[in-house]
């Protein structure tokens, strides 16, 4: 398994280029099983969970062509073309690698009225049920048989539109009701929907292909149904999440960073929060530039639903934390167990104290390089983060987590200075 090496204290300089974003990407490539014409994707990340995914519908009998594989450029642009779905059946060992494949059962049952996708267990964030998923289909007229392994969905004449309203907010239960609603017979209304910009994103793709949606971007989605969807040509929106990871770690080298392509109006909350820290933050013409010559100042956090501070962004802001003059306190309200980098960061020098769903973070002023385990995607961030500022070298291990969201992290980091290599090993 491969890890990476950072040797720390090198100040950040130049342009970063901000991906395609994981999160519409994952929501984005079921959508082509919606249509018998192709959708093209431009922009599309190039990360094992696009791979994952990409394997997962062409097993479903959805073909999917990569345009120009050039190595040296970032992004790629995917066909999908769901001519003749071939099986309604998502299979297991997928789910276990991606948690985003449960976005196939709305759109295999909207279009084929029959889906069995693996029940998903636990992961290291936190429980991650999928009951809001399976009412929002209930919703729609579909029947659910749960077994030991795998849930049954099945809408013998089809989805019917109806009422699905969220009692919590759910990315994934919203996108799914989403998809579903457009092939469904009337009209839906999704209430209490999740706002994030990726299901924004989803929306735009899906009015493209001729679906009629109104409210995007607003907790009340009101979608009638069409018979069938066209296809299209969809460019990924920019990762908000890889553009504030890389805003933590210019400012924790106190560097001065161009993040080309960010686009900053996605992540306002996070954006307010670097600034709060004494982070200087400005738009430009192709994104936004980040830089910090003073002290970080310690803030307090609480993750919420958009529009609010996402929890995709808690763990690379503790990193950053690490070394503010004074106390931060972060409140983690989204996933039950998502400190497992505060224990990491310890091991660098960082003072984090974890009690139940709140961090309280004191500042130290240096951090020390060492061996550190990543546990889950933003985790093994926030100790890239710290290792970019920490004396002497840290070595992350299991950095197959960070393979899931980031596009080439090594590559980007060395081209704005820093001193960051992938070696193979434990
Ligand atoms: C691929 C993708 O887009 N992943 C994102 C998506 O995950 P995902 O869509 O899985 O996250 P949700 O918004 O669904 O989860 C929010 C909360 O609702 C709970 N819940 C969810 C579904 C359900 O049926 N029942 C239930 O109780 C979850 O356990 C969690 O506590 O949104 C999360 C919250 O912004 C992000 O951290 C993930 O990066
Ligand atoms: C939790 C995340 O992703 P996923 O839902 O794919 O596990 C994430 O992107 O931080």
């Amino acid at each position: 398994m491969d890890k990476i090496i950072i040797r720390g204290g090198n100040r950040l300089s130049g342009r970063i280029q901000i991906s395609g974003a994981k999160n519409a990407a994952l929501t984005l490539i079921p959508a082509a099983l919606l249509t018998e014409e192709p959708l093209t994707l431009r922009n599309l990340p190039r990360l094992a969970d696009v791979d994952t995914f990409g394997h997962l519908v062409n097993q479903l009998g959805v073909s999917t062509e990569i345009e120009g594989k050039r190595p040296e450029v970032f992004g790629r642009v995917m066909t999908l073309k769901a001519g003749r779905i071939t099986s309604t059946e998502a299979p297991a060992d997928i789910n276990r690698k991606m948690r985003a494949s449960i976005l196939v059962l709305g759109p295999l049952l909207a279009r084929m009225g029959h889906a069995r996708v693996p029940l998903p267990g636990g992961c290291q964030i936190g429980a991650r049920p999928i009951d809001l998923h399976l009412k929002a289909m209930e919703a729609l007229g579909a029947d659910i048989e749960i077994g030991a392994h795998f849930v049954t969905a099945t809408a013998k004449d089809g989805l019917k539109g109806g009422l699905v309203k969220f009692p919590t907010v759910s990315v994934g239960a919203t996108e799914n009701a989403l998809m579903a609603a457009v092939l469904a017979h009337g009209e839906t209304i999704i209430e209490n929907a999740a706002q994030e910009p990726e299901i924004t994103d989803l929306a735009q793709c899906l009015i493209g292909m001729g679906a009629k949606i109104s409210g995007v971007g607003t907790a009340t989605l009101t979608i009638k149904g069409v018979t069938s969807l066209h296809g299209d040509t969809y460019s990924v929106m920019s990762d908000r999440i890889e553009a504030g990871s890389y805003a933590c770690a210019a400012a924790i080298t106190g560097g001065d960073v161009e993040l080309v392509g960010a686009q900053p109006e996605t992540f306002e909350a996070v954006i307010e929060k670097l600034r709060a820290a004494g982070v200087s933050i400005e738009p430009t013409e192709d994104g936004m530039r980040v830089r910090c010559d003073g002290d970080i100042q310690p803030l307090t956090i609480e993750t919420q639903p958009f529009p609010d501070f996402p929890t995709d962004m808690q763990a690379q802001m503790m990193a950053m934390l690490t070394l503010a003059k004074g106390t931060s306190v972060l409140t983690e309200t989204i996933f039950e167990n998502r400190f497992m980098h505060a224990g990491e960061l310890e091991r660098m020098g960082a003072q984090v104290e974890v009690a139940g769903r709140t961090a309280t973070v004191r500042g130290v002023d240096a951090l020390n390089g060492a061996p550190v385990m990543a546990t889950d995607l933003r985790a093994s961030m926030s100790l890239i983060i710290a290792g970019l500022a920490a004396r002497g070298e840290t070595q992350v291990l299991r950095v197959h987590h960070l393979d899931r969201g980031y596009e080439r992290l090594e590559e980007k980091l060395s081209a704005v200075g820093a001193d960051i290599e992938r070696a193979s090993g434990d």
